[in-house]
């Protein structure tokens, strides 16, 4: 992973000097491939042609991000190792939220214990009905954060789901606890597709930001990610036409047979 970043950040840095723009195809002569880390414009601009070009529905899009994050789960935390203790899932104000309460929704049915913190919920139909499915799957929905005490003995552990590309920092203050609890607690935390509180761009804050041990980049991954350190970096969202892909050179890797996920690192 690590050359594979280098790489990646090589190219990057050749692009700057037009003088020097070399065709990526020559770098595909080195048996390493090489992912494309997106920048928050670039990102942005994905996700508005899915919906606008491509004409897929947000319900669409997050179903699938969703699935391929608890799929994540699953293989980096299995079952028996959570050992029967709850997955707490925080869920933010916009997509990234509803991409983790459909993560819960599908833990459920993996047969783990998921309880949702969902502190600012939002009134558009599209999350009513999320929250909804959870409540009718018996999946908690909490509107406040449990004490960390609490949270270390009943929680096996957190997946970060309260901010992905929009993110602008700093996080502002009624998030702060939350954020906190992730930079202090010794559970493992999975965060999708972007650690909440990191620049999309240019990753870990300098006074210190979360450290989850799963990242699942969504759709392909941001610059962010160039800085992660954790155990398990997954990209998920298997939805990409290939036309697009293209289009944006995103270079993906493929994904295996039918998963909806795939190892990067
Ligand atoms: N194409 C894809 O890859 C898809 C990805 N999905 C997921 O959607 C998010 C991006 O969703 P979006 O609604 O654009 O934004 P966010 O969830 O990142 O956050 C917006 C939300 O957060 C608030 N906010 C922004 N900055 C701050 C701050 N500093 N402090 C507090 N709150 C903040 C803002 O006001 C909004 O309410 C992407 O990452 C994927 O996870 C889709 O599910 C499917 C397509
Ligand atoms: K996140």
């Amino acid at each position: 992973m690590r050359i594979l970043k280098t790489f990646d950040k090589l190219y990057h840095n050749i692009q700057q000097f037009p003088l020097l723009k070399i065709n990526k195809s020559l770098f595909h002569t080195i048996p390493i491939k090489m992912v494309k880390f997106l920048g928050q414009e670039e990102a942005i601009n994905i996700d508005v042609e899915l919906f606008n070009e491509y004409k897929y529905s947000v319900d669409q899009l997050m179903e699938l991000a969703g699935l391929s994050c608890a799929v994540a789960v699953t293989k980096c935390f299995p079952k028996a190792e959570v050992a029967g203790k709850s997955v707490l899932i925080c869920c933010g104000p916009g997509n990234n939220g509803g991409d983790g309460l459909v993560c819960a929704r599908h833990l459920k049915l993996f047969e783990y214990n998921p309880v949702v913190y969902y502190p600012k919920q939002t009134d558009k139909p599209l999350y009513q009905n999320l929250t909804h499915q959870c409540i009718s799957m018996n999946i908690p929905i909490l509107q406040k954060l449990p004490e960390t005490s609490k949270i270390e003995t009943e929680y096996g552990l957190i997946i970060d789901a309260l901010f992905g590309f929009s993110f602008k920092p700093p996080v502002r203050p009624d998030f702060i606890p939350v954020i906190n609890l992730m930079k202090s607690t010794s559970l493992p935390i999975a965060s999708v597709d972007i650690p909440s509180g990191w620049d999309v761009e240019n990753g870990e804050p300098t006074e210190g930001g979360i450290k989850p041990e799963l990242l699942i980049s969504l759709t392909a991954p941001k610059k962010c990610a160039l800085n992660f350190k954790g155990r398990y970096h997954y990209l998920g969202g298997r939805f990409v036409p290939h036309g697009l892909a293209e289009k944006y050179q995103l270079d993906l890797p493929k994904y295996p047979g039918t998963e909806c996920c795939v190892a990067i690192n």
